[in-house]
């Protein structure tokens, strides 16, 4: 069963000790989600990093590996818990970027497709390399199956698969390392 809080259209979310309340927002005709952007909450991200570090102790990995923009404090910060460099996937190419690998995805906040680049800087760190991909949420598995096609193309291996949150169909992301589920919203006409 899912819960808001009551009379607003907030869902109740704790990581780690720390509790916010994320607003509901409609992203299609007949669905909403709870928007977690930890973009300038140093709390929760902290909060974040600090335990998906713990609950990734055991797993052996070289890199970080996440996607632009909403996950990269969370990938700064679990770089800093655990001592290992992340790379960020991009969403604009840039000519610095150099000879970059790139796939599309279509997250469920977006409604439209994305491209992702991995930097060629960033496809040498990490070629031959055990990677630790991360995010923020994986909803759909759009742009986790995007991550996950970049890294085959950088025959980099991937060890771990990390999240703040899943959502939707909790069944779906049971090999996500993830600290809480978020439950869709849906709207009726
Ligand atoms: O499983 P999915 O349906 O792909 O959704 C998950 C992705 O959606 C969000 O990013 P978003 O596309 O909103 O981009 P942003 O972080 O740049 O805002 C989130 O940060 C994840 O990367
Ligand atoms: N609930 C959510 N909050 C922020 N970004 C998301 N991407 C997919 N689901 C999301």
């Amino acid at each position: 069963m899912t819960h808001t809080d009551s009379h607003s259209s907030t869902y109740p979310l704790n990581i780690n000790g720390v509790q916010r309340h994320l607003p509901l927002f409609k992203v299609q005709s007949d669905l909403a989600i709870a928007v977690l952007n930890i973009l300038g909450d140093t709390e929760l991200t902290e909060a974040a990093a600090h335990a998906l570090n713990g609950r990734m102790a055991g797993i052996s990995y070289d890199v970080i590996v996440t996607a632009e923009a909403k996950s990269i404090p969370l990938a700064y910060a679990l770089s800093v818990h655990s001592g290992r460099p992340y790379i960020v996937l991009r969403k604009n190419y840039k000519s610095y970027m150099g000879e970059a690998l790139s796939t599309e995805t279509l997250s469920i906040t977006t409604g439209k497709p994305q491209t992702l680049y991995l930097d060629a800087k960033d496809r040498a760190a990490i070629g031959g390399r055990r990677v630790a991909l991360v995010d923020d949420v994986v909803s759909t598995g759009s742009t986790l199956a995007a991550m996950r096609a970049l890294m085959v193309q950088a025959e980099a291996e991937i060890a771990a698969v990390a999240a703040i949150c899943t959502e939707g169909d909790m069944a779906q992301w049971s090999e996500v390392i993830a600290l809480a589920h978020l439950p869709l919203f849906p709207l009726s006409a």
